[in-house]
């Protein structure tokens, strides 16, 4: 379980502050795959590095607190403060592009024994990475290729083996498909629920794609102008979304036939944008496992 108390996240840029999260509070229970939607620049990717404890200049936390009720390779449980110590243990991050973010002169073998450790240690490491990526669909051999030797789907096969080698309790997922054509987006995506299913861990994954969303996760949630504005069980968000943004998105997946994006700008207009998009941070239940935030009281400065 993951607690998110009141978390704001912001950026300092010279004399000017970003609140890129502002003001979120929820619980992501273990165990499930939670899919992170929402227009560029939401806060998306600052709300997954703040639970990544992944917090550095010019990105710093304002407010709140995040709560893990994960074990760390110690035995301890991990906190703010301590989970840094756990990256690609208990909790690992497959970040934007991370299929270019391999050292291009090392080779495969040589990243996943990139830690201190004995030579007889890492000998026997080896020995099970070359079982393991086996079961992601690679050759045993990949792991004697330098990066620019594979395709963009086998490298990113090979991030998401250095990513969940090690089990990890919690994994997030920045974007894994982007710049994948659809047939690898699917048999990455696939790889990663297969993942899930055999350890039982939780993953958070971003994406644009609703489709993805859908097909891969348990739990949606929908981000706005740096606020949750929806969050519940997968089905009951796509059956009965309560939030007009959250319509918006969905009514932007293609039905077969379907020619155009007229449903999405006819659906965006009738919402009335940005005004009718922007929620107060509190989350109500308005269904069990489904919470939607109100919308915002506008000023008299912004409603002019
Ligand atoms: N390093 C940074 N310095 C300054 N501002 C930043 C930085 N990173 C992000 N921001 C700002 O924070 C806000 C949220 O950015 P973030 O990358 O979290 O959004 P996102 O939803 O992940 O977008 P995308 O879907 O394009 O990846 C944006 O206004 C962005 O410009």
């Amino acid at each position: 379980m993951i607690r998110l108390s009141d978390l704001k996240i912001s950026y300092h840029i010279g004399s000017r502050v970003i609140d890129a999260v502002d003001g979120v509070t929820l619980t992501i229970p273990d165990g499930c795959i939670v899919g992170i939607a929402g227009e560029s620049g939401c806060g998306k990717s600052t709300l997954m590095k703040a639970i990544y404890g992944d917090i550095q200049a010019p990105m710093y936390l304002s407010r709140g607190n995040i709560e893990y009720s994960l074990k760390g390779a110690d035995g301890r449980p991990v906190t703010s403060a301590s989970v840094r110590q756990e990256w690609f243990k208990s909790i690992s991050y497959i970040p934007q592009s991370s299929m270019n973010s391999l050292n291009p002169v090392i080779r495969i073998r040589d990243q996943f024994i990139d830690f201190p450790g004995t030579d007889s240690n890492k000998r026997r490491v080896l020995e099970r990475a070359r079982d393991y990526i086996g079961k992601l669909g690679l050759a045993p051999e990949t792991l004697d290729s330098y990066p620019h030797q594979l395709s963009g789907g086998m490298r990113q096969r090979v991030m998401i083996g250095l990513a969940t080698f090690f089990q990890p309790e919690l994994i997030i997922a920045d974007e894994p498909t982007t710049a994948l054509d659809v047939v690898v987006q699917k048999e990455i995506l696939m790889l990663l629920m297969d993942l899930q299913e055999q350890m039982g861990n939780t993953i958070l994954v971003v994406s644009h794609d609703m489709g993805v969303h859908y097909q891969t996760t348990h739990k949606m949630l929908i981000m706005y102008a740096g606020r949750v504005v929806e969050y519940g069980d997968t089905d009951s968000v796509f059956a009965d979304p309560q939030h007009p943004y959250t319509r918006m998105l969905i009514d932007s997946l293609p039905a077969i036939g379907d020619d155009s994006m007229r449903g999405v700008m006819a659906s965006a207009a009738a919402t009335g944008g940005d005004r009718a998009f922007r929620v107060e941070p509190v989350l109500v239940e308005v269904k069990p496992n489904h919470f939607v935030a109100r919308p915002a009281v506008q000023n008299a400065g912004a409603a002019a």
